[in-house]
């Protein structure tokens, strides 16, 4: 696996090449022309580097840095973040989900949330500070349960509306205020699909910058209840055999290594 190391500041002499994840609306910058590869740039290379660009750290000894531009600067195309990370190799998804939701929360806390004065940026942590009453804005994360539900042979595969054609995916909800992830499941797969479930175990996280989601999978085994979508919120919700799945997630994201690696487990024997 790639070595990334996080840092605020660069702390040695920049190197000759840059991975710089330039954002414009939410959309990711590529150079014109090019496939969805991000590639590095030589570090003299446009668009230049602003003042209020964020530092990420290095990536394999490349400096990354993620920036926002207010138009699209000549020979660049805005493509969506969601697109490019299906293209990028894994270590560079992690710096791109950092950069993406570094750019969102930079964004989002211009302004005091408590008294409405315009905030500024701490120099020694990654944090926006209110200069009139002090209120500290860190970069914001939205815990998210991801359930896979098995019974037997059968996975528990739903759709919501924003879905792309066909696909079913796991289970996933935001944690409320005051909720575990575990009392987050139970709630969530009785709202969603109307089933108890129990034998919860941790699978894996995923950092989802769409908009800043932290997404923790677990696999859970049904316990009672017969399916009922929840109006609204799920449009379709089966129990699928193992060897007869519909089209689900790439494993771009953590729903799609769930789903393979827990039907892996079931034939195994490991999970039952
Ligand atoms: N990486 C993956 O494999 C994967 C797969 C499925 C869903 N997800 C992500 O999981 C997250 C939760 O999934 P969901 O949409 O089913 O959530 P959900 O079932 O809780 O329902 C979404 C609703 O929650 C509310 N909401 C929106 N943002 C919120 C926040 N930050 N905190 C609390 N409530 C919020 C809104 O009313 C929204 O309609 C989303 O970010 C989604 O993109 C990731
Ligand atoms: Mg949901
Ligand atoms: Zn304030």
């Amino acid at each position: 696996m790639a070595r990334f190391e996080a840092a605020l500041v660069a702390s040695a002499p920049a190197s000759p090449l840059r991975w710089q994840f330039t954002f414009l609306a939410g959309k990711l910058l590529l150079p014109e022309g090019e496939t969805l590869q991000l590639q590095p740039l030589a570090a003299a290379a446009a668009p230049l580097l602003s003042a209020d660009a964020h530092y990420l750290g290095r990536l394999e000894g490349v400096d990354c840095w993620a920036l926002s531009v207010s138009e699209l600067p000549p020979g660049w195309q805005a493509v969506s973040l969601r697109a490019a990370m299906l293209a990028m190799p894994e270590a560079l998804l992690a710096v791109a989900a950092r950069a993406a939701q570094l750019i969102e929360w930079d964004r989002a806390h211009r302004f005091c949330g408590v008294c409405g004065t315009p905030t500024l940026r701490k120099g020694d942590e990654r944090c926006r500070i209110c200069p009139a009453c002090q209120h500290l804005a860190y970069p914001r994360l939205s815990p998210a349960m991801m359930a896979l539900v098995w019974r037997g042979r059968e996975l528990l595969l739903a759709r919501s509306p924003g879905f792309a054609p066909g696909i079913y995916s796991a289970l996933a909800g935001f944690v409320e205020a005051g909720e575990s992830l575990e009392q987050c499941v139970l709630r969530e797969v009785a709202e969603e699909v109307g089933v108890q479930v129990g034998r919860l175990q941790y699978y894996g996280s995923q950092s989802w910058p769409f908009p800043h989601s932290l997404m923790v999978a677990y696999t859970a085994q049904w316990q009672a209840g017969e399916i009922v979508p929840q109006a609204g919120e799920i449009e379709d919700a089966q129990w699928f055999d193992i060897d007869a799945l519909p089209a689900i997630p790439p494993r771009f994201s953590i729903a799609g290594h769930l789903i393979r690696d827990t039907v892996a487990r079931l034939k195994s024997g490991e999970l039952a």
